[in-house]
């Protein structure tokens, strides 16, 4: 563990500062050291809480610069993602809750409308930016309003298509928005596509560089007919590059760039220019930055230090937390890489997340047979289904959260053509520091309702394999398997998965009077509270459903047969797997004797940032929860819980 104690870098700036009000009047010296103490207070505190590093040491002179020109709250300044917005959050009177960042109680990881009035819109999800800036733009403009509206978005989220959407429509609505490009060359591996490689043609161009740089600073020098003419040089230099405007301008945006994101003698003036401009046309900065500017060991690494643990300052290394069991995300990606070995028709997609989803090690084993889109779920999924008809075997892996993106094209596209696309759904369920903008609460609920798709939800890491392995044997419809942030329980793996009865659960233990039917990993909950409950003279029977679709109905028609309490218990909202058992048992008239029953799923609110632990304890979905719902229902004097 990082023996330094919670030590922050002393900021003699930072300290005078409440809001961005008081640093407007700034020198370009002053704004240089604020940078700086801004920068240096986010490497120590995410060094001792974690968090996204890189991203917002790669916009520390960027957010300084556009409160300092801006007319902040009033004029909406957006984080696409929010992930970059740790400066933003130090400069607008959060620097001294930046130690309890993504913490319970703390403040979150993005910007969120009721953590302060500097965050005009909440993010997490990516390429929303400029979606709710227009928005805010036309409120704006049907008000009467003056302020301006300006979002950020990377480069990254510039791969997804709602933020086309939204510059197809900012570009002919007339409405004036400030649109920032923040191009750091990274997404959360190197960026992906050809909107990458045309914005490094934009950056690199020396012909458009030299000749647009020089037209556009002789404009401003010379007498108005010069100064048409030299606009009309700028303009001929820019067609240059790109045969006619850049794709901004194509776009009905008036593009500005590149402009060096680190210098303030860049970025004042063009940002004060854009604010003092009274054209309606949407204008697009592009700034050029480095992710994880500023702190080496970030500038150094592959990922640039995306989203780190704890680490000591000084050496950049990370605490290394004691790993008791591999991670279910590693497990995917080794039952996966079984199945490639043995099946040359097994590809995989991933939209953006290589190293999260762990299609990274399958893509340096398989290269051509492994696909990142890019922030593109919904591309991701229809894509995996044109696979699909082509033969091959898609394993489209995609967040939970995430996956909602593609909802419509995993109903749409693949489950009512029948393709035999398989969803590997990471982060199912509650994801901790995070917070409620990823956790994977739905998916059950989402996909439940979809007919002919299998629906998997491993106990543990051994049973993931086996659902690896079953959903690459499965060729006439969808599969989905979903698993959870973290680490397994530590169980023997096998080499390969083994292919699972389609539809079958397994009875894990016999007990009599109360029947506890468990779905996914709250099994090692469960079992914890099958021993509470037995040390206390009740032995509860314990199954474990593995299929949500096809749902074992002789199980379940069994265990209400023979037990006078049936819980259940997902990590799902309500609307899943608990639902699906009641469903069944009513239409088979299994209620109408008495049979009681206990859904334990996620309660109907959003759960906030917190570590997981306490987020299950919120939830009631842990051994606790269990032994309380059991003994509640079965409501007998003789087994209470202590008082
Ligand atoms: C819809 C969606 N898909 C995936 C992600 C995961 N994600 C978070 S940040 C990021 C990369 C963003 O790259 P960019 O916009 O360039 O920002 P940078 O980190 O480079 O500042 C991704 C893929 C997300 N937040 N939202
Ligand atoms: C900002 C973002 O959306 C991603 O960086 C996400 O936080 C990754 O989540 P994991 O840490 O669970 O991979
Ligand atoms: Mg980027």
């Amino acid at each position: 563990m990082t023996s330094t104690p919670p030590r922050l870098p002393k900021t003699p700036l930072l300290d005078r500062i409440a809001g961005p009000e008081d640093f407007r009047g700034f020198s370009i010296e002053d704004l240089v050291r604020l940078a700086e103490e801004v920068r240096q207070t986010m490497i120590h505190s995410v060094s001792q809480t974690g968090g996204h590093l890189a991203s917002g040491l790669g916009v520390v002179e960027l957010t300084v610069a556009l409160h300092a020109v801006f007319d902040t709250p009033r004029d909406r300044l957006l984080w696409d993602v929010g992930h970059q917005a740790y400066p933003h959050k130090i400069l607008t009177g959060r620097a001294t809750r930046m130690l309890g960042l993504r913490q319970g109680g703390g403040i979150s990881g993005f910007t969120r409308r009721a953590e302060s009035e500097y965050d005009p819109f909440g993010a997490g999800h990516s390429s929303t930016s400029i979606s709710a800036a227009l928005g805010m733009a036309v409120g704006r403009d049907l008000k009467g309003g003056k302020n301006n509206v300006i979002a950020v978005i990377g480069d990254g989220a510039m791969s997804a298509g709602q933020a086309y959407e939204a510059m197809n429509n900012a570009g002919a609505q007339g409405s004036r928005l400030i649109v920032i490009l923040n191009d750091n060359d990274m997404s959360i591996a190197p960026p992906v596509g050809a909107m990458s490689s045309y914005l490094s043609r934009l950056m690199s161009s020396p012909k458009y560089h030299s000749i647009r740089h020089l037209a556009k600073d002789l404009a401003h020098l010379l007498p108005p007919p010069l100064e048409r003419a030299a606009k009309r040089a700028e303009e001929y230099a820019r067609g240059m590059v790109t045969g006619g405007g850049t794709l901004f301008e194509e776009l009905g945006f008036f593009y500005v760039g590149p402009v060096d994101g680190h210098s303030f003698e860049n970025l004042l003036p063009v940002l004060r220019n854009v604010r003092d401009s009274d054209s309606n046309t949407p204008v697009l900065i592009h700034v050029v930055t480095k992710k994880g500017k500023g702190y080496a060991p970030a500038e150094a690494a592959a990922d640039r230090y995306h989203g780190v643990g704890r680490f000591d300052v000084v050496t950049g290394q990370f605490d290394k937390p004691p790993v008791n069991a591999p991670s279910y995300t590693s497990v995917f990606a080794k039952a996966l890489l079984a199945e490639a070995e043995a099946d040359d028709r097994v590809v995989a997609v991933t939209a953006a997340m290589p190293a999260g989803t762990g299609l990274d090690r399958f893509g340096a084993r398989f290269p051509g047979r492994c696909f990142d889109v890019g922030i593109a779920e919904q591309h991701a999924v229809t894509f995996a289904a044109g696979l699909a008809c082509e033969g091959l075997k898609p394993f489209c892996a995609i967040y939970s959260t995430f996956l909602q993106r593609g909802y419509d094209q995993l109903q749409h596209d693949v489950a009512l053509q029948h393709l035999p696309v398989r969803f590997a759904i990471d982060r199912a369920g509650l994801v901790g520091a995070d917070g409620a903008t990823h956790a994977g609460a739905y998916d059950l609920t989402l996909l439940g309702c979809q007919p002919d798709i299998v629906i998997m939800c491993p106990s543990d890491e051994a049973e993931l394999m086996h659902a690896v392995a079953t959903a690459a044997a499965i060729d006439d419809r969808p599969s989905a398997f979903r698993y959870p942030r973290g680490e397994g329980v530590g169980i023997e793996l096998p080499d390969r998965g083994s292919v699972l009865p389609i539809g079958k659960g397994r009875l894990v233990r016999e007990g009599q009077r109360v029947a506890i039917l468990s779905i996914g990993t709250r099994m090692v909950e469960v079992l914890k509270a099958a021993d509470t409950l037995a040390a206390m003279g009740l032995s509860p029977t314990v199954a474990d459903a593995r299929f949500m679709k096809p749902l074992d109905e002789e199980l379940v028609l069994r265990l209400a047969r023979e037990h006078e309490v049936l819980v259940t218990i997902e990590e799902n909202a309500i609307g899943g797997f608990g639902a699906h058992v009641l469903t069944l048992l009513a239409q088979h008239g299994a209620l109408d004797k008495g049979l009681k029953v206990r859904p334990m799923i996620l309660p109907d609110v959003f759960i906030e940032h917190d570590n997981q632990w306490n987020q299950y304890e919120a939830a009631g979905l842990n051994a606790g929860g269990v032994v309380a719902t059991v003994l509640g229902a079965l409501n007998d004097p003789r087994y209470q819980l202590p008082a």
